[in-house]
C-alpha cells in the first residue's frame, strides 16, 4: 500500500508541504520533496510533532460549519454532498484533487469537541500508511468526521475493508482508538494523551470498544470497525458504536452486524428524523426504535447522529440519489431524502455485515427505500411517485423514462405507466421529444426541460475547455474579407455571375487561374488602389445559404441579390430579401442582364423599394449595380460596391492568433486523397498538423488547398481551403474548430455522434397516441415514408434532402429522412431500412455487391438516382399513389476490370472479368468507383472475346469491353450494365 507522501501529510495537518519539508529537516529526517513519501514511524511522528498545534486553532471554525451545516437543511445539502464527494474521493486516490483538499481542510477544522482533530486524521494516516486496509472506511469516516464527526467514521470504517489506499485518507482514528483498535501487529497510532476529544465522552464508548473486539487474529489488516472506532474518537461516538459493532467480528460481531444494519436503518431513521418515524412503514418503525437502541447500544450510528447532521446526510442523500437532478433535496422529500442519506451512511453497515461487496446490498438498498418513498407518494395512474416540486431537470435530445427515472430516482417502469395514464404509450428506452416529457414532467412535478443541440453542444465543448463564447480580444482583430453569397431568382444570372467573377479573377489573380472547384473561393479587388480581398461562397442561391444557417453557419457577411433586368422581383427574389433579412445580411443588388432587349433597372429599382432595399440613388442605403454577368459588364463596380457595402455597415475583423474555427462549405469523398472537406475559416488561423474536429468528424490537417490546387501551410480568417485529414465526410454547415490535441478532437467527435444517434432516434420513434392508436395503427405502413439518402457528395445529399422535404402531398402522408450520408451504401443503411422500413436513394451511389444482395434478401428498396428532379419526381409521385412507372431500370451485369488495353484504333479497351450476369453489346453502362457512379450515360460498344467480336460474355469470363469515346477507365472500376424493361401497370 502507498506510503504516505510529504503533500498529502501537509494537507492532513493543514499546513504546506514546505513546513512538512521544514519540520522533517529538523527531525533529522532526510526528505527531497514535496511529493517524497515518508516510512510509517515518521508520519507518526510528524504527526506528533504537527497534530498538536493543529488542533487548538482549527475547532472553533469547524463548530461553526457544523452548526451551520444543520441548520440549513439545502445548504447542508450541498455542504453534505461536498464532503461526501470530497471524502469519497479521498479514498479512491490519495492524489491531490480538490475534494480531498476539501475534504482535508474541513477535517483539519472540526468541531472540537468531538470533532476529529487533525491529529485523528494524522493518525488515521499513519495507521493506513502502516496499514492498508482502511479505505473506504476511512474516506468515508472522513466525510463523517467533516460533516458529523461522528457516527459516519463508524459506517465508514465498517465499510472499510474495501479499500487500498488510506495513505491520506485512513478514517479518522484518534490515536488512542487507534491503539485501542489496532489489530494485533497494527502499529499503534499514538496515542490519545493528545487529548483529542474522543468518543470517551459517549456513554457507550464502552460498547464501541467492545466493537472493537479483537479481530481473528493476525490478520494484520487494521479491523474496518477499528478504524472506525479511531474515527469516531473523533467524536463521533455513535460512528464508533456503530463500527464497532459491526466490526464485531464473527460472533456476536454477526449479531452486532445485524444490529448495526438496523441501525444503519434506524440511522436512516435518524436522519430523517421525525419523517421517518412517522413512516407508515414497520420497518421504518423499527429503524427508530433501533435507533434507540443503537444508540445506546452501538453508540451513535450515522443514522442516529441524525438530528442537525441529518440534514447534513439528507441532503447528501439527495444527492446521491438525486442522481445530480438539481436541487437534490426536495422539500417534500425532505425527511425521506434525509433518510437516504442516513442510509447512505447506513450502507457502510450493511455493506460490512454480510462481508459481501456491498454492491448488491445497496442495489437492494435503494430499492427498499425508492419503495418506501414511493409508498407515501402520490398515486398517478395506479403507481406511486414521488412528486417533486416543480424543480429543473434536463435531459439531452432522444432522453427515455430510464434516463428520466435515474435523475429523479423513480423507476422507468413507473414512469411507463404514469405516461400510459396520461394517454401515451412509451417504453422505458425508447426516446421521447420534449413535448412528451413536458406533459409527463407537469403531472409528476418536475420541470423537465430538454436541451437544445447548440446547448448541448457547448456544453459538450466546455468539458473540453472550449467556450464558443469567449469574447474576442479586442486588441488582437484584424481586418477580414467579407464573405459573399449570391442569391437571386431561378435563371436570373446567379451561375453565371460567380463564373463570370471567377474568370475576371483568373486574369487578374497572379496564381494563375482557378483550377478546381471547391465550393468557395477568394479573388483580389483593388479598392482606392489598395488590394482587398473578397471571399465567395461558390453554391448559388438561398437554399444553400439557409441550409448553413439552419446548422448555425452564419458564414455570409453580404448578399448579392441577383434580379434580372428583363424580368424584374419575382417569387425568390423575395424569398431571398427574407432570408437576407432574417439573417442581418446586408444586401448589394445586381441588376443583371441589362444587355438584354427590355432590360427595365429602373423597374426593378422601384421594385425593391417595396421590400425594403431602397437604392443609394433614391436615399435609401442599398446600393444598386446594373451589371451584365454575360458580357461582364460593371463586374468591378459590383465588387467594389460589395466592399463599400461591407466596410460601410460592418465591422469585420477576427483574432488570427486564435485556434482556428469556422465551418464547413462543402465535403467530398476523393478516391485518392479521402475526406476532403472546404471550410471557410472564421477566426484564428488553421494550420497544417491542427487537430480539427468538424461535427462528428475528426482528424489532423494532412494538408490545405486553395482553390487554384496550391498547398498552403495556413489560413486565416475568411480564407475557403480544402482540408485533407479528416477521417470522415463532415456534413455542409458543420462547424469546425481546432482542438487542443488528437485525442480530444476524437473524443468530441464522438461524444457529438452520440448525441446525434440519440436525438435521430429520438426524431425516428414516434410516441403512440392511445387517442387514436387505432387509426395510426391502421395507416402506420402508409402514413410516413422514411428514407435513407447516400450520394456522392454532401451539397447532393442536402439538396436531394431539401428537396424532399419540400414536398407536399397531403397531410396524412409526409417524408422524414432518417439518415444521410455520403459514400457508397453500406450494410449498415440496409440494416436502418429493415428496421426503419425505409427506401434507400442512391444519388450516384451504389452498394457492394454483397450489400445489394443483403437488400434484396431484405427486402429493401434501393433506388438510383443520378438527376435531383428524377428523384424528387418519382418520390412525390409515388407518395400521391401515381407512380407507374412504365419501365424500370434492370441491371444485368457486374465486370471487374483487371486490364486496360490501349489501342490507337479503338482507345482504350477494359480487359474484365465478368463478375454476375450477362454483358451484351449495345446495352447502356456505367462506371462505379469505389462503390460510387463515377460515369454514367455510357454503352458496350465494342465487346470481345480474345480476338473475336461477341455479342454476349457470360458470368465467369473474361471479356474486353470498349466503351466507345469514352476511355477514362482504370483498374478496378467496376461496369455496370443496366436495361429499361417494361413493367406491368397495377
Ligand atoms: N443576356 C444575358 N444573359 C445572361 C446574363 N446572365 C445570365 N444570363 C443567362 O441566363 C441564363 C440563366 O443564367 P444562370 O446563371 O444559369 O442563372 P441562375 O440564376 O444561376 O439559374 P439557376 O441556377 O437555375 O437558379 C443563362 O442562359 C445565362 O447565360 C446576362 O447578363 N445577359
Amino acid at each position: 500500500m502507498p506510503k504516505a507522501r510529504v503533500y498529502e501529510l501537509a494537507k492532513q495537518f493543514g499546513v504546506d508541504s514546505k513546513t512538512v519539508l521544514a519540520k522533517l529537516k529538523d527531525m533529522g529526517e532526510f526528505v527531497k520533496s514535496a511529493s517524497s513519501t515518508v516510512e510509517a514511524p515518521v508520519v507518526r511522528k510528524l504527526t506528533a510533532a504537527f497534530g498538536s498545534s493543529q488542533e487548538s486553532t482549527t475547532a472553533p471554525k469547524a463548530a461553526t460549519k457544523n452548526s451551520e451545516a444543520a441548520s440549513k437543511n439545502s445548504g447542508s445539502s450541498k455542504t453534505a454532498s461536498k464532503t461526501t464527494r470530497a471524502a469519497a474521493e479521498t479514498t479512491k486516490s490519495e492524489t491531490s484533487s480538490n475534494a480531498s483538499e476539501d475534504a482535508q481542510t474541513r477535517k483539519s477544522t472540526k468541531p472540537s469537541t468531538q470533532a476529529p482533530s487533525p491529529r485523528a486524521a494524522v493518525a488515521r494516516a499513519a495507521m493506513s500508511s502502516v496499514n492498508p486496509a482502511a479505505n473506504k472506511a476511512a474516506a468515508e469516516g472522513e466525510k463523517a468526521a467533516t460533516r458529523k464527526p461522528k457516527a459516519k467514521p463508524a459506517k465508514k470504517a465498517a465499510e472499510s475493508n474495501k479499500s487500498a489506499e488510506s495513505t491520506t485518507t485512513a478514517a479518522a482514528a484518534t490515536p488512542t482508538q487507534a491503539s485501542h483498535n489496532a489489530t494485533p501487529g497494527i502499529p499503534k497510532p499514538r496515542s490519545r494523551a493528545n487529548g483529542t476529544p474522543r468518543p470517551g465522552n459517549n456513554p457507550f464508548m464502552s460498547k464501541q470498544r467492545m466493537g472493537s473486539a479483537p479481530t481473528p487474529g493476525d490478520i494484520p489488516r487494521p479491523h474496518p470497525m477499528s478504524r472506525p472506532g479511531a474515527k469516531s474518537s473523533d467524536g463521533a461516538q455513535g460512528g464508533n458504536g456503530e463500527r464497532r459493532g459491526r466490526g464485531g467480528r464473527p460472533g456476536q460481531e454477526q449479531r452486532g452486524g445485524n444490529r448495526s444494519n438496523r441501525g444503519g436503518r434506524g440511522g436512516r431513521g435518524g436522519n430523517a428524523g421525525a419523517s421517518r418515524s412517522s413512516a407508515p412503514r414497520p420497518g421504518q418503525n423499527h429503524s427508530s426504535n433501533r435507533g434507540g437502541n443503537n444508540e445506546s447500544r452501538w453508540g451513535n450510528r450515522p443514522g442516529a447522529n441524525a438530528g442537525a447532521p441529518a440534514g447534513n446526510n439528507g441532503s447528501r442523500g439527495g444527492n446521491r440519489f438525486g442522481g445530480g437532478a438539481p436541487n437534490g433535496s426536495m422539500p417534500s422529500n425532505g425527511p425521506s431524502r434525509g433518510g437516504r442519506g442516513g442510509r447512505g451512511g447506513a450502507a457502510g453497515a450493511f455493506g460490512r455485515q454480510g462481508a459481501k461487496s456491498s454492491k448488491s446490498r445497496k442495489a437492494a438498498l435503494r430499492n427498499k427505500r425508492q419503495e418506501f418513498e414511493e409508498l407515501k407518494a402520490p398515486v398517478i395512474g395506479g403507481v406511486r411517485i414521488p412528486s417533486g416540486n416543480g424543480q429543473t431537470v434536463q435531459l439531452p435530445q432522444g432522453a427515455t423514462l430510464s434516463d428520466l427515472g435515474e435523475k429523479i430516482n423513480v423507476s422507468a417502469a413507473s414512469l411507463v405507466t404514469v405516461l400510459f395514464h396520461l394517454g401515451e404509450m412509451a417504453t422505458a428506452t425508447q426516446s421521447l421529444d420534449a413535448e412528451t416529457f413536458a406533459v409527463l414532467g407537469e403531472e409528476i412535478g418536475w420541470n423537465i426541460k430538454i436541451v437544445s443541440a447548440e446547448e448541448e453542444d457547448k456544453a459538450l465543448l466546455q468539458q473540453f475547455d472550449i467556450n464558443l463564447d469567449e469574447p474576442e480580444d479586442e486588441d488582437k482583430l484584424v481586418p477580414r474579407p467579407p464573405v459573399v453569397t449570391v442569391m437571386g431568382h431561378v435563371d436570373h444570372g446567379k451561375t453565371r455571375l460567380l463564373d463570370t467573377i471567377r474568370q475576371t479573377n483568373v486574369i487578374k489573380s497572379e496564381a494563375g487561374g482557378i483550377t478546381q472547384r471547391i465550393g468557395a473561393y477568394q479573388i483580389h479587388v483593388t479598392l482606392n488602389d489598395i488590394d482587398r480581398r473578397i471571399t465567395f461562397l461558390d453554391t448559388p442561391g438561398h437554399e444553400a445559404f439557409t441550409a448553413m444557417r439552419a446548422r448555425g453557419a452564419e458564414l455570409t457577411d453580404v448578399a448579392i441579390l441577383v434580379v434580372a433586368a428583363d424580368d424584374g422581383v419575382m417569387p425568390q427574389t423575395v424569398e431571398a430579401i427574407n432570408h437576407a433579412q432574417a439573417a442581418n445580411v446586408p444586401v448589394v443588388v445586381a441588376v443583371n442582364k441589362i444587355d438584354v432587349d427590355g432590360a427595365n433597372p429602373e423597374k426593378v429599382r422601384g421594385q425593391l423599394t417595396e421590400f425594403g432595399l431602397v437604392p443609394e440613388e433614391y436615399g435609401g442605403d442599398t446600393m444598386f449595380v446594373d451589371i451584365s454577368a454575360k458580357q461582364g459588364t460593371n463586374i468591378d463596380k459590383l465588387l467594389e460596391a460589395v466592399l463599400l457595402t461591407a466596410d460601410a455597415t460592418l465591422d469585420l475583423r477576427a483574432n488570427p492568433e486564435a485556434d482556428a474555427r469556422g465551418a464547413t462549405v462543402e465535403a467530398r469523398l476523393d478516391k485518392g486523397r479521402g475526406s476532403v472537406a472546404t471550410v471557410l475559416v472564421q477566426q484564428g488561423t488553421l494550420r497544417v498538423g491542427d487537430a480539427i474536429v468538424a461535427g462528428t468528424s475528426y482528424g489532423r490537417v494532412r494538408a490545405l488547398l486553395d482553390e487554384n490546387g496550391n498547398n498552403l501551410k495556413e489560413a486565416g480568417p475568411s480564407r475557403p481551403v480544402a482540408v485533407l485529414g479528416l477521417t470522415s465526410v463532415p456534413t455542409a454547415g458543420d462547424l469546425f474548430l481546432v482542438a487542443a490535441d488528437d485525442r480530444t478532437a476524437r473524443q468530441i467527435a464522438e461524444k457529438r455522434e452520440a448525441s446525434e444517434r440519440a436525438a435521430q432516434l429520438a426524431r425516428r420513434h414516434k410516441v403512440v397516441s392511445l387517442e387514436n392508436l387505432k387509426e395510426q395503427f391502421a395507416k402506420s405502413e402508409v402514413d410516413m415514408l422514411n428514407v435513407i439518402i447516400k450520394g456522392d457528395s454532401s451539397g447532393s445529399v442536402e439538396a436531394l434532402e431539401e428537396s424532399l422535404m419540400k414536398i407536399e402531398v397531403s397531410d396524412e402522408v409526409g417524408i422524414q429522412v432518417i439518415h444521410r450520408g455520403v459514400g457508397a451504401i453500406t450494410q449498415n443503411d440496409v440494416n436502418l431500412a429493415t428496421v426503419d422500413k425505409a427506401v434507400i436513394i442512391g444519388f450516384n451511389v451504389r452498394p457492394s455487391r454483397q450489400v445489394a444482395d443483403l437488400a434484396e434478401r431484405e427486402g429493401v428498396d434501393v433506388r438510383y438516382y443520378s438527376v435531383i428532379y428524377k428523384a424528387i419526381e418519382e418520390i412525390e409521385s409515388s407518395l400521391k399513389g401515381m407512380l407507374k412507372p412504365e419501365y424500370e431500370e434492370v441491371v444485368t451485369s457486374h465486370s471487374e476490370i483487371r486490364e486496360i488495353f490501349r489501342s490507337s484504333k479503338f482507345g482504350n479497351i477494359a480487359g474484365v472479368k465478368v463478375d454476375d450476369g450477362t454483358v451484351k453489346r449495345g446495352t447502356k453502362a456505367r462506371i462505379m468507383r469505389d462503390g460510387v457512379v463515377t460515369f454514367n450515360d455510357l454503352e458496350i460498344s465494342t465487346l470481345r472475346r480474345f480476338k473475336d467480336d461477341v455479342t454476349e460474355v457470360t458470368e465467369g469470363y473474361e471479356a474486353g469491353i470498349n466503351l466507345g469515346n469514352f476511355n477514362d477507365i482504370q483498374i478496378g472500376d467496376i461496369i455496370e450494365t443496366f436495361e429499361m424493361r417494361e413493367i406491368a401497370r397495377s
